[in-house]
C-alpha cells in the first residue's frame, strides 16, 4: 500500500522582490513546484546554484521574506501548513539546518545555543542540558561547548547547526547543504546520521549541489533547475548511462560525476555540449 506523504506540496509558485532599484518589481523564483516527502525517507533536492533549493526549504519552514508572494498548497500531516502552524511547529516538529553559517548567534556560546534549541523543541531545562550534551557528542563537537561561533572552523560551525536542528528529535528535518566544509570522515558520519533518522521513521529532506553526496543516502531525488523541478526519481535511477532519467539535465549531472567518466557509456558529441551546472560556487 502506498504510504501517505508527511509533506505534500502542489503547484507552488514563489515571487520575490528584485533586490536593488527603487521600483517595486517581483521576479518568479519557483514555478509550479510539486514535491512530497514520505516518513522514513531521505528525499534529496539537487541542482545548481540559484535553482531555488533553499527557497523551497524557506517556504516549508515559513521563513520567506515578508514581501514574498506565495501560491499553491503546502500540507504537513494532512493539514495546511499555514504561517501560524509553521510558527508552532518550527524548531520542534519541523527542523532546519540552514545553509548559512551566519545563522549562529555570535554573542552566545555554542553549547548555550544547542540548549536553547532543545528548550525551543519543548524539553524541560535539565532534559535540554542532557540532550544538548548528547547532540554535541554525536557530531564530535563537545569540545566546542564553551566556544563562541567566531572561534570555530566552518566544519565545526556546520556541526553545531546540525546539533541544534536535531537536538529536539524533529519529525521532519530539512538539511540545507549539511556536509559543506566537512572532511570525508565527518561527511560520512553526518550523512549516516541523516539516513539513520529516516530509518527511525522521520522524514529527511537533504539539499545538496553535490549529487554524489545526495545519492549516498537518498531514496528519491528531485532535480531542480532555474526555479523548476525537472523530475523526481528514485536514487536507483542514477545508474549506468542514465537512461532511466527523464531530463537531459539530470542525465548530464549524473554523467558529469568523476567515476562515471570510466563506467558510463561513451558520450556522444551532442551530450558533450550540454552545459553542466557547476558554473557558480555554492555560497555557504
Ligand atoms: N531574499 C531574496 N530576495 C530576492 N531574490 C532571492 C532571495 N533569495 C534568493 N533569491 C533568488 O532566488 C533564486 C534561488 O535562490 P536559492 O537560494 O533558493 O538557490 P539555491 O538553489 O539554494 O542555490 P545555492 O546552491 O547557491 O544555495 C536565486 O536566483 C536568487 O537570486
Ligand atoms: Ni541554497
Amino acid at each position: 500500500m502506498p504510504r501517505q506523504p508527511m509533506l505534500l506540496i502542489e503547484g507552488l509558485n514563489l515571487e520575490l522582490h528584485d533586490s536593488g532599484g527603487w521600483r517595486r518589481r517581483f521576479h518568479r523564483c519557483l514555478h509550479e513546484v510539486d514535491f512530497d516527502l514520505l516518513r522514513g525517507e531521505v528525499h534529496a533536492v539537487v541542482g545548481a546554484s540559484g535553482a531555488g533549493k533553499s527557497l523551497l526549504a524557506a517556504a516549508i519552514m515559513g521563513l520567506l521574506p515578508g514581501s514574498a508572494r506565495l501560491s499553491g498548497t503546502l500540507d504537513y500531516d494532512d493539514d495546511a501548513l499555514t504561517p501560524k502552524r509553521q510558527a508552532r511547529l518550527r524548531g520542534a516538529q519541523l527542523a532546519w539546518v540552514p545553509q548559512s553559517l551566519g545563522s549562529l548567534d555570535p554573542l552566545a556560546s555554542c553549547g548555550r545555543q544547542v540548549v536553547w534549541a532543545a528548550r525551543r523543541a519543548g524539553l524541560a531545562t535539565h532534559q535540554a542540558e542532557r540532550a544538548a550534551t548528547s547532540a554535541l557528542q554525536r557530531y564530535a563537537v563537545e569540545a566546542c561547548r564553551h566556544a563562541y561561533p567566531h572561534e570555530l572552523s566552518g566544519g565545526m560551525a556546520r556541526r553545531i547547526l546540525l546539533a541544534m536542528a536535531t537536538v529536539g528529535e524533529p519529525d521532519l528535518l530539512i538539511a540545507d547543504e549539511p556536509s559543506v566544509g566537512l572532511d570525508n570522515e565527518q561527511r560520512r558520519k553526518v550523512l549516516d546520521y541523516l539516513r539513520a533518522l529516516a530509518d527511525s521513521g522521520k522524514g529527511v529532506m537533504v539539499i545538496s549541489h553535490d549529487l554524489r553526496h545526495a545519492l549516498a543516502i537518498a531514496d528519491r531525488v528531485s532535480v531542480f533547475r532555474q526555479g523548476r523541478k525537472l523530475e523526481t526519481t528514485t536514487a536507483a535511477a542514477f545508474s549506468g548511462d542514465g537512461q532511466q532519467l527523464h531530463s537531459n539535465y539530470a542525465r548530464a549531472l549524473w554523467l558529469a560525476l568523476p567515476d562515471n567518466a570510466f563506467t558510463a557509456a561513451p558520450l556522444t558529441g551532442r551530450q558533450h555540449n550540454i552545459r553542466l551546472p557547476h558554473e557558480e560556487p555554492v555560497l555557504a
